[in-house]
């Protein structure tokens, strides 16, 4: 098959390495100089350092070439890139089967990714999320990995998962796209929640905890958006939080232990070099959960910090005085 990979970011670039070795892939960035710089070198320096691109894989410039030559495209821009690459396939009127990586929900309009492609690609598209566990540094090493493929149509999920599927990067079929999307979403949010926790010392119980409520959050809003409550329980809701939380290769959890450290949030980003989802979706989650009446106290907390200027010591306190509840409610 024909991959064609549109975006050559850290996530990206590990994808398209994984998937030379069973596929023809081409690797489309939208930077000339990666572009250049992964030519000429077989490695992409600046998103993902350190990892030689194998030689059959393409690296391309031409969006267009890049998109009509291929079978099957994974679109793996950041959430803000998914709604003007869609606008653009249809333009172009090139849209294929396809399936994004992103994880987060769109900033200003709550909406996630399937619902975006819904606007955008119409009824009779078949596209799908793969989300779950995986560093792009551990998938481009070819570590153990498994993740899951969930798609508007049952039969693409299983088909688009076996083809991708390798023993290193083991791709699991779920029918459930907007329970996966909120998993992916929302463990962001919670990620920087145990960056801040950590950075402020304040333990590993502390940590268990906040995973472990801030799963009882994904469920809620999970659930609420139309999730399977099995989801959260999987590799898109309870794997993705455990390793976002704990992995100190996370961009998210790094953010949160750069605000503990009380550095601001603009200098955080400009330090990081790489998109950091929870950032916006931390304002997208509260505000939506708001809207709906779920009870999301941990992803207040992490919004108040980054957009409302409330400290993060006076947020753990806040979160600390709630009232005692009932566990499962
Ligand atoms: N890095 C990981 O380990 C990893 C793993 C799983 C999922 N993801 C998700 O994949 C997505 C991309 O992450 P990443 O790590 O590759 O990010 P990155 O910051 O390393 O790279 C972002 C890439 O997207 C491109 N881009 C940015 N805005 C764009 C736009 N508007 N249109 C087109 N291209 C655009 C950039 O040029 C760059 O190539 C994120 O949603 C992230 O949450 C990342
Ligand atoms: O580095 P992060 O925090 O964007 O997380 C990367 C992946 O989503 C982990 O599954």
């Amino acid at each position: 098959m024909n991959v064609g990979v549109l975006s050559a970011g850290a996530w990206g670039t590990a994808l398209a390495i994984a998937f030379a070795g069973r596929h023809r892939v081409t690797l489309w960035a939208r930077e000339a100089e990666v572009v250049q710089t992964m030519r000429e070198t077989r490695e992409n320096r600046r998103f993902l350092p350190g990892y030689r691109l194998p030689d059959g894989l393409a690296v391309e410039s031409d969006f267009s070439a890049t998109v009509a030559g291929a079978d099957l495209l994974v679109v793996a821009t950041p959430l803000a890139g998914l709604r003007p690459t869609l606008q653009r396939l249809v333009a172009e009127r090139q849209v294929k089967p396809l399936v994004w990586v992103c994880k987060g929900l769109e900033a200003g309009t709550a909406k996630l990714p399937h619902a975006i492609a819904g606007e955008e690609l119409g009824g009779d598209a078949v596209y799908g999320a793969l989300s779950g566990p995986s560093f792009a540094e551990e998938v481009a090493q070819g570590l153990p990995t498994a993740v899951t493929l969930a798609a508007n149509d049952a039969d693409f999920a299983r088909d688009t998962a076996l083809a991708l599927h390798t023993p290193r990067l083991r791709i699991y079929a779920n029918d459930d796209l907007p329970g996966v999307e909120v998993g992916g979403a929302v463990k962001n949010v919670l990620a920087i929640a145990t960056g801040i926790s950590d950075g402020l010392g304040l333990g590993l119980n502390a940590r268990a905890a906040l995973i472990t409520r801030g799963l009882a959050e994904i469920a809620r809003l999970g659930l609420a958006l139309g999730g399977k409550r099995e989801t959260f329980m999987g590799l898109a809701g309870m794997g993705d939080l455990i390793l976002t939380c704990t992995g100190d290769l996370s961009r998210n959890r790094r953010v949160g232990l750069a605000l503990a450290a009380g550095k601001t949030l603009p200098q955080i980003l400009a330090e990081l070099g790489h998109v950091a989802e929870g950032v916006s979706t931390a304002r997208e989650v509260a505000r939506l959960a708001q809207q709906l009446g779920i009870e999301m106290p941990i992803t207040q907390a992490v919004d108040a910090i980054l957009h409302h200027g409330v400290g993060a010591a006076a947020a753990v306190e806040q979160l600390l005085a709630r009232d005692p509840k009932i566990e499962m409610a």
